[in-house]
């Protein structure tokens, strides 16, 4: 069997009493894509804070590439490969896609280089590379801040992209994105899985059902079921969860 790249142990998160996370074991294999659903307040995002470091579990452990995280800086759990994309595109508005990634590519940041511009043919060719991968050639030279919200989530893909990352954590990447973006969204992170560990939050089950991968169910902070959509969408437990968004799932 292939070593999991990505594990949480038993992970619990308490903020003043409340358990945020409660018994957390979940495991991710390389290359892996997985959707994490789950209700409001089900402890999705304190899952991406304990994975990233923004948050400490008050117990468990999480292990990547068979070494513990805990007590790692943010920065440098970045740096181990661990991409996080939040909900809304953190991308620099008044930049042309190829400056923000020529900007993010890895390498790049000395202050040598930033003040000249200048980067090596690799790194060039890197940019385009990046830039076909999520179809934004044609818009490379825009202002960023002019393409539309699809657009601009994929230019932030391709910038976590442009660090190298083992690990891509991507938290609703759909939301207010057309029929027709959500279908691109879609395709591409499917195609970046393989190469990456893929792993999405959503809330929109028509774009996990497009996924077509293993689907986790958290439920108050712990894994209430895990399969594909079709079983837990027909698991009692997660029925009851869902009580009153049932049409959603
Ligand atoms: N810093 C904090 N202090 C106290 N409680 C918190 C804190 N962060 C999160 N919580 C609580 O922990 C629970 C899990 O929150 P979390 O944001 O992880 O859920 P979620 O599944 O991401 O929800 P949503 O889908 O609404 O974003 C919620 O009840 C929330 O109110």
């Amino acid at each position: 069997m292939v070593a999991p790249l990505l594990e949480l142990r038993g992970v619990s998160v308490s903020f003043d009493g409340f358990w945020a996370l409660n018994d957390l074991n979940l495991s991710l294999a390389p290359g892996e894509l997985r959707a994490v659903i789950g209700p409001n307040g089900a402890g999705k995002t304190t899952f991406l804070d304990v994975i990233t470091g923004k948050v400490r579990p008050t117990k468990g452990d999480v292990v990547f590439r068979g070494r513990s995280l805990l007590g790692i800086a943010e920065h440098r759990i970045a740096r181990l490969g661990i991409g996080r994309k939040f909900q809304t595109p953190r991308v620099y508005q008044n930049l042309s896609p190829r400056r923000n990634l020529e900007l993010a590519v890895k390498g790049s940041h000395s202050p040598f280089n930033l003040l000249l511009g200048s980067l090596d043919s690799r790194q060039r060719q890197r940019v385009q590379e990046l830039l076909a991968v999520v179809g934004l050639e044609a818009h490379a030279s825009r202002r960023a801040g002019s393409l539309s919200h699809g657009q601009k989530q994929w230019l932030e893909i391709a910038m976590l992209l442009a660090q190298d990352p083992y690990v891509l954590l991507v938290d609703e990447p759909v939301a207010g994105l057309s029929e027709e973006e959500t279908e691109r969204t879609g395709a591409l992170l499917r195609s970046l899985a393989g190469d990456h560990t893929v792993l999405v939050i959503e809330h929109d089950m028509d774009f996990i059902r497009e996924l077509d991968c293993p689907v986790t169910v958290l439920h108050e902070g712990h894994v209430l079921c895990e399969g594909t959509m079709e079983t837990v969408q027909s698991d009692p437990r997660v029925i009851e969860v869902y009580l009153g968004v049932e049409d959603d799932v």
